[in-house]
């Protein structure tokens, strides 16, 4: 486009001539005789610039000058007169006048004028622009700032605030304009500050600092996770202005990601309640260590499944995980068990035999039923923890062991070493890491999980196609105490396996004790107490005194029916 040039003069001679002149080098020329002409045109056009006569009939070009300073028009105006005085051209300046040109005006000077002139109005417009640019570029930087979730707070040098969001207010719980121009550590609130170290740091060294994770800990807002972010502010990448900090809320990510975490399942072990979760994270922690560990909890709780799980999950999972159960034995007969015996140690022991504890060498050795042990195996035991060697039984020679021991019990020891049946030495040898296992009654909300587990396996096992439980049976299972756990839950269903021919088990298809329960609400032995002796006759009496089969009825396992029956002196009629 050519640049558009004004030419103000009620000399005709100066118009037409400086009109040749510039139209000559391309530019658009317009002109006017007078004041009023003049405004007429720069009312109706985008001048570059304006060459303007100081005399100017009724008007001065002075009163021109006034008017464009008024209109704010960014276009230079160049003076000419025939009379120059001091007071006119003082005047001219102090009203912005690019330049002031005695007349008579030489063509190459009318031509240099021009030029610098156009390049001054190019300047002129090129500063214009960047002004807009930065203008328009702030006002979408404060939008941003204002709509931001994030909390953004700038501070200087001195970590005075220069200027803080509305989202810190939210976030962080003080008003924003309370902060502005205050030192950011000096400010109070009731939370924790650490991000006061994050701005810290970054003015110190100069650099970002990312994703700093942290919770709050405001009493308004318990359990508020933010994420930190500082990052110095810098002019031209050289000199330090400050730092800003950027608050992100993270607590309902946090919350997601933990749920997302909170498992079903670890190893073998089926749950999702809350105490199984609390059981998984202790499992994951005992991963890398070789502690002793004692598992306790009531009879089918799954103990044993638990012990698998330390041992599998540990750096002696591909070692021998050997399991001895300590009540099945008789004192001696469990001795030789566990440490093994040589030739002629006693009758009968016709050639050496490795013991469980030679066996789990390298490796974990699961004591189930500790609390059943004599006091001179307890001894024994004491010894092989703490001295890591074992002795052969008929044999004085200490063998060296590597073995991580994890015992379990259904028995209250605390109460056993208050009557002198358990030493409290060894008690505290095993119990380096203790896990309690809940009951099943403690844990309801697993059993729609446990039913889905043991509908896989029995499907598989007896090549059925069972899809689902009926919803009376769903409520029977919900309401029953389950005084066997676990175990009595497996068997249940595995009873309901045998006699459900179709797709869905039915309230038929349960053992008798869960359906009188669901008739009476009445439990067949209680959840909180243990099978009382009651309990087993009644069972033995309704399973012909197969005890395998009573120890199904009640729930639990076959070696805890059979040691109830020595501990209650029960005796066989049928024997
Ligand atoms: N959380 C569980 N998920 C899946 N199966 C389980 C779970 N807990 C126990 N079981 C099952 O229940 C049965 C009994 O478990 P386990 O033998 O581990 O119990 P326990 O507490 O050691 O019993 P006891 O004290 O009578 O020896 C096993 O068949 C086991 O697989």
């Amino acid at each position: 486009m050519k640049p558009k040039i004004l030419i103000i003069d009620d000399e005709e001679n100066i118009r037409f001539g400086f009109e040749m002149i510039l139209a000559d080098q391309g530019y658009d020329v317009m002109t006017a005789i007078d004041y009023d002409s003049a405004l007429k045109i720069i009312s109706d056009k985008e001048l570059d610039l304006i060459i303007s006569d100081i005399i100017l009939g009724s008007h001065s070009g002075i009163d021109f000058l006034h008017e464009i300073k008024t209109r704010k028009l960014h276009c230079p105006v160049i003076m000419i007169t025939g009379e120059p005085n001091i007071q006119t051209s003082t005047d001219a300046v102090r009203l912005g006048a690019f330049d002031y040109i005695p007349k008579p005006i030489r063509k190459e000077t009318l031509l240099r004028i021009t030029s610098h002139g156009l390049q001054h109005k190019k300047l002129l417009d090129t500063k214009i622009q960047m002004e807009e640019d930065n203008l328009r570029i702030r006002h979408n930087m404060e939008a941003i700032f204002r709509s931001l979730k994030d909390g953004v707070v700038t501070v200087d040098k001195a970590l005075r605030v220069i200027e803080a969001n509305e989202a810190v207010k939210d976030l962080c719980r003080f008003p924003v304009k309370d902060i502005t121009g205050k030192n950011f550590g000096e400010i109070q609130t009731r939370c924790s500050r650490s991000c006061i170290n994050v701005l810290k740091k970054t003015l110190k060294t100069q650099k970002t600092i990312n994703e700093f994770r942290i919770e709050c800990r405001h009493p308004d807002k318990p359990g508020q996770i933010v994420l930190l972010t500082g990052s110095p502010l810098r002019h031209n990448d050289i000199k330090s202005l400050g730092a800003v900090l950027v608050v992100r809320d993270i607590t309902r990510l946090t919350n997601l990601e933990r749920e997302l975490k909170e498992r079903n399942q670890f190893h073998r072990i089926i749950g999702k309640s809350h105490r199984m979760q609390k059981i998984y994270a202790l499992l994951e922690n005992l991963s890398d260590t070789d502690s002793t560990v004692l598992i306790t909890g009531k009879t089918g709780t799954g103990k044993e499944l638990i012990a698998d799980a330390i041992h599998h999950n540990s750096t002696r999972k591909g070692k021998p995980f050997v399991k001895v159960n300590c009540s099945a034995l008789s004192e001696n007969l469990l001795e030789s068990e566990l440490f093994g015996h040589v030739k002629g140690a006693f009758t009968g022991a016709v050639k050496n035999r490795e013991g469980r504890f030679q066996m789990a060498d390298q490796g974990t050795l699961f004591l189930d039923e500790i609390g059943d042990v004599s006091p001179l195996i307890q001894l024994k035991l004491l010894r092989v923890i703490q001295e890591k060697e074992i002795e052969r039984v008929g044999d004085s020679t200490p063998m060296k062991i590597d073995v991580r021991v994890i015992a379990a019990t259904n028995c209250n020891l605390k109460e056993k070493i208050k009557t002198g049946a358990f030493r409290e030495d060894l008690y505290y040898r095993i119990k380096v890491v203790d896990i309690p296992v809940p009951s099943l009654s403690e844990r309801r909300e697993d059993i729609p999980l446990l039913i889905n587990h043991f509908l896989g396996i029995f499907n598989t096992r007896f090549k059925k196609q069972i899809n689902g439980l009926s919803n009376e049976v769903v409520t029977a299972f919900m309401n029953y105490p389950w005084p066997g756990n676990i175990r009595e839950l497996e068997h249940t269903m595995e009873h309901g396996f045998v006699l459900c021919q179709g797709q869905t088990m039915l309230f038929d298809h349960l053992p008798v004790e869960i359906k009188e329960y669901s008739g009476t609400q009445k439990p067949v032995c209680s959840g909180k107490k243990s099978v009382n002796k009651d309990d087993i006759l009644n069972a033995l009496e309704k399973a012909y005194w197969n005890k395998s089969q009573a120890a199904r009825l009640l729930g639990i396992g076959r070696r805890t029916i059979y040691r109830k029956i020595k501990e209650y002196k029960i005796l066989d009629p049928t024997k």
